[in-house]
C-alpha cells in the first residue's frame, strides 16, 4: 500500500526543502534553450529539468498545456517527462486543472491518479467551479492510490477574485467555502492530509483561514511579481505546509543543468528561509 501523498510530500520537503519547480516549455524558453518548438523540444526540455533537479527539490509540476499544444506527440512527451521524474524520485504534481460532472471527473481521476494509467502522477491540480462535491471522484482516487489533489482556491491571476471573492448564499466567499471543504477532508490526518489548495503569492492580503491541514501550492512568485515578503506576510502559522512554486524564474536559467540547479537552490533557500 502506497503511503498517503500528504506523508510522502512531508518527507520529501523535509529532505529537499519546499520548492516546487514548474516544467513549462513555453515557446520562448524552448527558443532560448536552442530547442525546437515541437514535441521533441518539449521532451528534451522536460528531461533536462528532471536530470538537473532530481535529488535537489521535492516536487516538479509539469504544466500539461505546454505539451498538449503539440497533440498526441506532445502528450507522449508529457508521459515520458512524468515517468522520468517519478523514476528519478521526484514527486510529480501534474498541472491540468481538471474539473467536470462526477462521471467525467472519475475518468479524469483514473487518467491522472490510477497507477495503471500511462499519465499517472503523484498529484494533480483541479478546478472546483462545478461545485466542491463534483471533485469527489478525485478525492476517492487519491485515497485509493496514495495520490494528492490541489484545489484552486485563491489563484494568482488578477481575474480570480471575480469568482473567488464572490459570496455564496451562506454569506461566505467562494474561496472560503473551498478552503473549509478541503480542511474538512484533511481533518485528523497527520502530519497533513493529501488534499491541498492553490493560493497565489500575488493575492494581496486575505482574511481567509488557510489552516487546511494540507499542502498549500503557492505560484505567482518571480515572473508574476510575488516574492519572499508575500510568503512571510500571507502564511505565518501555516508556513510548514507551503510549497512555493516557480516556473519561469528558474527555467530561464537553462539549458545548462548546473545553472538550473543553482537557480533552484537559490530560490529554494530564499523561500525556505522565510517559511521557517
Ligand atoms: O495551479 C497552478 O500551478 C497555478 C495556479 C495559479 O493560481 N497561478 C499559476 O500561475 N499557476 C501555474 O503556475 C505556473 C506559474 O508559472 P511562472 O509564472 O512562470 O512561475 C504556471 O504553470 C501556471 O499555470
Amino acid at each position: 500500500m502506497t503511503e498517503p501523498f500528504g506523508q510522502r510530500l512531508w518527507n520529501a520537503v523535509a529532505a529537499h526543502g519546499p520548492l516546487c519547480v514548474g516544467i513549462d516549455p513555453h515557446a520562448s524558453l524552448l527558443e532560448s534553450w536552442g530547442l525546437p518548438d515541437d514535441a521533441a523540444g518539449a521532451e528534451r526540455f522536460g528531461r533536462t529539468v528532471v536530470e538537473a533537479l532530481a535529488g535537489r527539490v521535492a516536487v516538479v509540476k509539469p504544466q500539461s498545456a505546454f505539451f498538449e499544444r503539440f497533440g498526441a506527440a506532445g502528450v507522449a512527451a508529457l508521459e515520458r517527462t512524468v515517468a522520468d521524474a517519478r523514476a528519478a524520485g521526484l514527486l510529480v504534481l501534474l498541472d491540468v486543472k481538471r474539473g467536470d460532472i462526477g462521471t467525467t471527473a472519475a475518468a479524469y481521476a483514473q487518467a491522472y491518479l490510477d497507477p495503471t494509467s500511462p499519465l499517472c502522477a503523484d498529484a494533480l491540480t483541479v478546478s472546483p467551479y462545478l461545485g466542491f462535491g463534483s471533485l469527489q471522484p478525485f478525492l476517492d482516487a487519491a485515497t485509493a492510490h496514495g495520490g494528492g489533489v490541489f484545489v484552486l482556491a485563491l489563484t494568482s491571476n488578477p481575474e480570480g477574485p471575480q469568482v473567488q471573492h464572490a459570496r455564496t448564499a451562506e454569506g461566505r466567499t467562494v474561496a472560503g467555502s473551498m478552503l473549509s471543504a478541503v480542511a474538512a477532508v484533511n481533518a485528523g490526518q497527520s502530519p497533513q492530509g493529501s488534499i491541498g489548495v492553490v493560493v497565489g503569492a500575488t493575492i494581496g492580503d486575505t482574511a481567509e483561514d488557510l489552516a487546511i491541514n494540507g499542502p498549500l501550492l503557492v505560484p505567482g512568485l518571480g515572473a508574476q511579481g510575488g516574492g519572499a515578503d508575500d510568503l512571510r506576510r500571507l502564511f505565518g502559522p501555516v508556513a510548514p505546509h507551503v510549497l512555493p512554486s516557480v516556473s519561469r524564474e528558474i527555467l530561464g536559467a537553462g539549458p545548462d543543468p548546473a545553472a538550473l540547479a543553482d537557480a533552484a537552490a537559490r530560490a529554494g533557500d530564499l523561500y525556505a528561509a522565510v517559511l521557517r
